[in-house]
Formats: structure tokens, sequence, C-alpha cells
């Protein structure tokens, strides 16, 4: 059995600068992973797709899933099927903002990769990416990086492991497409530079007002979040409606994870740390 991690993204800043004529929006975005996420496994014996996890229900099956279109796109690119049996333990949320799909997709490509010896930085291999979403490029890559264009083109930099990480998510699930179609159209500037966190603190993510209009609960998550004591930033992911924190001390977080888990029992809360 192969198994491959699929790491949770996330969108430190995400400023969104204009529409463009093909219905994409041009981004800066800085992006950076947390050290869990969702798995793809590949069993040498038999075939098919499964998908296992806490968030397993409702997800595409064969056919529809990123898993197995990354699967075929590779196929197809590189002239070889890989027999075998898929099986997804899906740990994120689903249309949440931690691009779980397209780093499931991109999961399957570096297992695929590996095991038909194709180099990880080949440019086939993110062309491969780059045609399955604008995210599955980042995830691919796998480490902090500036991401422009639909968020394909990407620059590496030095990340911040070890930071704690709190993520929230209130179970409600937002379109991606629907929140870019709500973006005021208004560019409010290039994202800052400098090192990653000092990006991070002075980016926005221009996405939020949009999800906020279709997913009201993402105030009451931002909110809880901002208040947490020693916390050092408060923002939303992606579309959402995932909202992330990053956090002085372990202590701070798990105090911050507690409060939040007792008062809103329903809400997934995952303690975790910048890969
Ligand atoms: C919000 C982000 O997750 C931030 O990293 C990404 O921009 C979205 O990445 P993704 O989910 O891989 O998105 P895709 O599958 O490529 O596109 C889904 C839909 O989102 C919108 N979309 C996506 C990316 C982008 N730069 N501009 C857009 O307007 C388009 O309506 C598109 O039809
Ligand atoms: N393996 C997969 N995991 C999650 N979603 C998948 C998968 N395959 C296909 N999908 C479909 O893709 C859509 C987007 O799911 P995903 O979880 O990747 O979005 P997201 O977390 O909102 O990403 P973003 O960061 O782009 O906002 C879902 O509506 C889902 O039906």
């Amino acid at each position: 059995m192969d198994r491959e991690p699929a790491p949770a993204k996330l969108n430190l800043a995400l400023h969104v600068r204009r529409r463009r004529d093909d219905g994409y929006h041009e981004l800066e975005t800085l992006f950076a992973f947390v050290k869990h996420g969702d798995e793809v496994r590949l069993d040498g014996y038999g075939d098919g797709f499964a998908v296992e996890g806490p968030f397993a229900a409702g997800l595409a099956g064969e056919g529809d899933n990123l898993v197995t279109r990354a699967r075929d796109a590779f196929g197809a690119a590189f002239g070889v099927t890989t027999p075998g049996r898929i099986t997804l333990q899906k740990n994120l949320p689903v249309a949440s903002g931690l691009g779980g799909g397209s780093a499931d997709a991109a999961a399957m490509l570096r297992l695929l990769a590996r095991r038909e010896g194709v180099p990880t930085d080949d440019p086939r291999l993110f062309a491969v990416a780059d045609g399955l979403g604008s995210d599955v490029p980042a995830c691919l890559l796998g480490c902090t990086a500036i991401g422009t264009g639909r968020g394909e083109r990407l620059a590496p930099i030095a990340g911040a492991p070890g930071v704690p990480v709190l993520l929230v998510n209130p179970g409600v699930a937002v379109a991606t497409a629907a929140v870019f179609k709500r973006w005021d159209g208004v560019d409010r500037g290039a994202l800052p530079s400098g090192d990653a966190l000092n990006a991070a603190r002075v980016g926005r993510n221009d996405l939020e007002a949009s999800a906020r209009a279709l997913a009201p609960v993402v105030d009451a998550v931002l909110a809880r979040l901002s208040d947490a004591p020693g916390v050092a930033l408060a923002r939303m992911s992606g579309s959402g409606a995932t909202c992330f924190a990053l956090f002085d001390t372990v202590a701070a977080r798990a105090a911050a994870a507690r409060d939040i888990g007792e008062a809103e029992p329903g809400w997934w809360c995952l303690e975790t740390e910048l890969a």
C-alpha cells in the first residue's frame, strides 16, 4: 500500500486584484500549509475508489472526484495506466476554504509521479495540476508560496513552521464560484512584501465580505477567534467558511480551542501547526 498525505492549504492573505475576461480573477495570495489533512492511498490489488473518514459523506464518487480525475489526467499526460484500488481518507470539511479537493488531487499526482519515476518538479506535472484547478499547483508544490495569476503562478518563500494554528469551520459549505461572483470589483491593493508572517499580518482576505454575505456565521467565527487571548492573527481562508487563527503559544491555542468547543459544540475545531 502506497500512501500520500494531502495537507490542508491556508490562504494567509488573499488579495483579489481584478476580474478577467475568462471569468477567473487575478489574485495575489500567500499560500501556507498545516500539518493535518486528508490522505490518499493506493493498493496494488483490486480496483475502484472508496472514501472514508469523518467528511466522507456526500462526497463525489469515482468519476467526479478530484482524486480519480487526477489519476486519469496523469495517465493521459504520461501515457500510463496505474491499476489498483484508491482510498481517500477525508479528514477535511468539503467546500471549506482549505482546498481539500485540490490537496487530494495533488497528493494523487505526487503518489503516481513517485511510482512512475516522474520528478515532482516536472513542468508536465504542474501542467496537469493546473488543468485540475487553480489551487492544485500550490498543493503540488506544498510549501509556503506567493501565488499570482489564478493562483497557479508560484514563487516559494520562507515559511514559519511550527506556529500554532487553530482552524474553525462552522459547518456551512460555501461554493467558491459563488463567493468570487459576489466580489465587489474594488482593487484594494497589492499583497505586502516581507516575510510570510509580516505579509500575513498586513494582508487581507478580499473574499471575506462576499463569504459573510453567503454565510453570515463567518462573522461569529472570526469574532470568537479574534477575541481569544494570545491570538496573533485571525482571518478566513480561501473562499471560506473556515477561519484560522495564529497563536503566540500552544497553551493559548489550546485554551481557545477549549472555549470555542464548549460554546459552539457543532463547529469543527482543529489544533495544528504551520508546516
Ligand atoms: C479561493 C481559492 O481557494 C484561493 O486559493 C482559489 O482561488 C480557488 O481555487 P479552486 O477551488 O481550485 O478553484 P477552481 O476550481 O479553479 O475554480 C472554481 C471557480 O472559482 C472561481 N475562481 C477561481 C480561481 C480564481 N483565481 N478566480 C475565480 O474566479 C471561478 O468561478 C471558478 O469557476
Ligand atoms: N476529493 C475531494 N474532496 C473535496 N471536494 C471534492 C473532492 N473531489 C471533488 N470535490 C468537489 O469539489 C468542491 C470543492 O471542494 P474543496 O473542499 O476542494 O473546496 P474548498 O475547500 O472550498 O477549496 P477553496 O480553498 O478553493 O475554497 C466540492 O463541492 C466537492 O463536491
